[in-house]
């Protein structure tokens, strides 16, 4: 019998964002986004805590290799995301509001075509030490 395992790896990076949008008044900004629509942008201390299942491969006992789950996190997210203004920096975001919940749904669109299409994938975002946020939702 096929056992599945979880793995996870936590990574961690900085970034500044502001709430925003466009379509909307500054009144309404404002109101919605209250301090996170500052205009001078403030900072996080991102979490990321990514988990994939599947089954054990019986020649290593591995589900994936953790050195290679922690490359490809590196190189397609980490590298891009820390010490950055997500708004203005990171492609992603210059059209779409850097929400935790974007920002998570962003990293699983670049890291899900980098895993293997049998694993399951799973990103948990911690914004602050208790806002957090997870995607997808199966
Ligand atoms: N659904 C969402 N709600 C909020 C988001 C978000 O991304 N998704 N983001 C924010 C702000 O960017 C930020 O996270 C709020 O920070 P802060 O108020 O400092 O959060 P704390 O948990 O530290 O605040 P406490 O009030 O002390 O718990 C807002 N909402
Ligand atoms: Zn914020």
């Amino acid at each position: 019998m096929v056992q599945n395992v979880a793995v996870f790896r936590k990574e961690h990076f900085n970034a500044a964002h502001r709430l925003h949008n466009p379509a909307w008044s500054d009144e309404q900004n404002e109101a919605v986004f209250g301090k996170c629509n500052n205009p001078s942008f403030h900072g996080h201390n991102y979490e990321l805590i990514v988990q994939v299942t599947g089954p054990l491969d019986p020649e290593t006992g591995y589900v994936m290799d953790m050195k290679l789950l922690s490359a490809i996190l590196k190189e397609s997210v980490i590298d891009r995301f820390d010490h950055r203004n997500l708004n203005l920096d990171v492609e992603e975001f210059k059209t779409l509001n850097p929400t935790a919940e974007n920002i998570a749904i962003v990293i699983y669109s670049i890291i899900r075509p980098k895993i293997d299409a049998g694993l399951d994938l799973k990103i948990r975002l911690y914004e602050t030490e208790r806002n957090f946020v997870e995607y997808p939702v199966r």
